[in-house]
């Protein structure tokens, strides 16, 4: 699928959302975009998913099947959760058997008599997620997937959308909270000043024996992060200043990045280069995050 040449703005009184911004996303890719708030990153995924007309640029190779989930789901509708899903399913010509597979897997069964409109944000984000995932879509596209979540159905979602990539599809979603990037292969583009761009992912290339470096010599660094072992887990922690540095466990030459468990962990200023130290002695790598501002 190939955005080329994209630009975009809500009627012409407004100002461009994206311009001339191109993106290419292959099959089995897991796509996550970053940006600031208000830099365009709901739109974007509105203008891939099709929902937003594309007046400038072409959308190409867009899959047959697009799931969309939208980051606030809209809820005011007067159907049961039941009724709602069977009329989607029905919509989009899926086996209504799979309703009960996706509300089983979401934690959600509880819900089906209940009304869209008194439901929890986290319930409604549950619908939003179940109607996306109904019609094994060739394109996943989630807008926040974990914002709300209960825990259970957050450790469950990385391995859904690896499954929608493991057979071919293509996944894109926004993710504040960091949670996608427990994915090892996952590909970053970020939205800024109306262009995309893409940054390095969790791929081979770029983690350890290949661009780790340590801390410099005399500067200070807030947090640290410890990485061992499988499953890929990433945890993040920020301290006070809201900076970090990570450690990822050492690949050995010709290992997958599948194997490797990146976490990052808050360290204060001071223990910082000391932490960093005694890691290495334990032949992990530390990679600098993010600096401590001055
Ligand atoms: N329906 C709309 N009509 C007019 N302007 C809109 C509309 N939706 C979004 N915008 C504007 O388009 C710009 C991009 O918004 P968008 O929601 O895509 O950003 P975002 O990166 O997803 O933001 P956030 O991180 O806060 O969710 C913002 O300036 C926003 O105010």
């Amino acid at each position: 699928m190939r955005m080329t040449n994209l630009s975009f703005r809500y009627g012409r009184r407004n100002p461009w959302v994206l311009s001339d911004a191109t993106l290419v996303l292959r099959p089995g890719d897991v796509t996550e975009i970053l940006g600031p708030n208000g830099a365009g990153k709901s739109t974007l995924l509105r203008l891939l998913a099709g929902l937003l007309r594309v007046a400038e640029g072409t959308i190409e190779d867009r899959p047959s099947v697009v799931g969309y989930a939208p980051e606030r789901f809209p809820a005011a509708q007067p159907f049961t959760v039941a009724a709602y899903l069977r009329h989607m399913a029905a919509i989009r010509g899926a086996d209504p058997r799979r309703i009960g597979e996706w509300t089983e897997r979401l934690g959600m069964d509880h819900l089906m008599g209940h009304r869209l409109p008194d439901l929890s944000k986290g319930s409604a984000h549950k619908v939003g997620l179940a109607q996306a995932l109904l019609c094994e879509p060739g394109l996943l596209i989630l807008d926040e997937p974990f914002a709300g979540l209960d825990t259970a159905t957050r450790a469950e979602l990385p391995t859904i959308i690896g499954e929608v990539a493991a057979r071919g599809g293509i996944v894109v979603a926004s993710d504040h909270q960091g949670e996608l990037r427990t994915l090892p292969d996952l590909r970053r583009h970020e939205v800024r000043d109306r262009t995309i761009r893409e940054l390095p992912g969790n791929t081979a290339q770029e983690l350890p024996g290949n661009t780790a470096h340590g801390l410099p010599g005399n500067t200070a660094h807030d947090t640290a992060g410890v990485a061992r072992g499988v499953p890929a887990q990433g945890v993040t922690a920020l301290n006070d200043s809201g900076h970090r540095i990570t450690t990822q466990d050492g690949i050995r030459p010709g290992e997958s990045s599948r194997s490797v468990t990146v976490l990052e962990v808050a360290v204060t200023t001071s223990r910082a280069e000391e932490l960093a130290d005694r890691l290495r002695a334990e032949g992990h790598v530390v990679r600098v995050a993010r600096e401590a501002a001055e």
